[in-house]
């Protein structure tokens, strides 16, 4: 079976310098990836070579039959990829159902679409989405007096309401407390039964938890890729990454 996402040899260079060296992975439909990796790996470069926001130097990105290499990124988020920040984009002044429902609409002016979706697949999608993200006693509450936590959820439940067919995320569970990775890894195992995931994250506790599928990247080539277990007892990762992560 062909992956809903299929990254082919892709290479990136800034100035001289190949951050990205013929990087190849494939991420098939309803599976929930773990990118992993030491600092400077390329995990994030690859995350923007996806979504657009950079272009390879060589190689291509095909997403569900389509080369999207040479596309600009809002054709790309269009066309079913998302992205959740790790610095959160929420309208902190607007609730958090206000919120939800500027990102149903994909249009530019976010004010505009508050006022003119009030359609019951709206209404129906809103509270789904709620439910996923834990936020249902907090629709009416201003997003700006939203916890960490709560605030991240938004923001997944804000990509969501976008309908992505896959969805790439960078360390979501960065500056939680330990009760709120606990309530993310639940929503992970929910979300990964409609919506294919690539998850950047450094907490292979975390990684263990959530991932069918780890990808180790090094110096911006593919290192390994496997199940948690085959990742974990894999000496060339022990050594450049799981190693170092032991000793921090
Ligand atoms: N715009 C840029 N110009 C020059 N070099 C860059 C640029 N963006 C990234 N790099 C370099 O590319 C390499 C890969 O960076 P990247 O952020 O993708 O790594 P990462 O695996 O996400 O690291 P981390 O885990 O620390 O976030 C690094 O050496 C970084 O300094």
């Amino acid at each position: 079976m062909a992956g809903l996402l299929e990254i082919h040899n892709l290479s990136k260079s800034f100035d001289t310098i190949k951050v990205i060296d013929d990087f190849s992975l494939e991420v098939v439909e309803g599976t929930l990836c773990c990118l992993v990796g030491p600092n400077g790996a390329g995990k994030t470069t690859t995350m923007d070579l996806i979504t657009g926001r950079i272009k390879p130097s060589s190689g291509k990105v095909v997403f569900a039959g389509q080369d999207i290499t040479a596309q600009p990124e809002h054709v790309i988020a269009r066309a079913g990829i998302g992205r959740k920040f790790q610095v959160p984009a929420v309208l902190r002044d607007l609730t958090v159902r206000q919120n939800l429902t500027v990102a149903f609409s994909r249009q530019t002016n976010p004010f505009w679409n508050l006022f003119r979706f009030r359609s019951p697949g709206l209404e129906r999608k809103l509270d789904e989405i709620a439910t996923l993200a834990g936020l249902t006693d907090r629709l009416g509450e201003r997003a700006g007096i939203l916890s960490h936590g709560e605030t991240q959820w938004l923001e997944i439940g804000m990509v969501l309401m976008q309908e992505p067919r896959l969805m790439l995320m960078d360390e979501p569970i960065a500056g939680m407390t330990e009760s709120e990775i606990e309530k993310t890894a639940a929503i992970f195992k929910e979300l990964r039964k409609t919506t294919t995931l690539i998850v950047v994250e450094h907490d292979m506790g975390f990684v263990r938890e959530i991932a069918d599928v780890v990808t180790v990247m090094h110096m911006g080539s593919l290192l390994a890729q496997g199940t948690i277990q085959d990742i974990e007892a894999d000496p060339r990762v022990r050594d450049v990454y799981l190693g170092e992560q032991e000793a921090a």
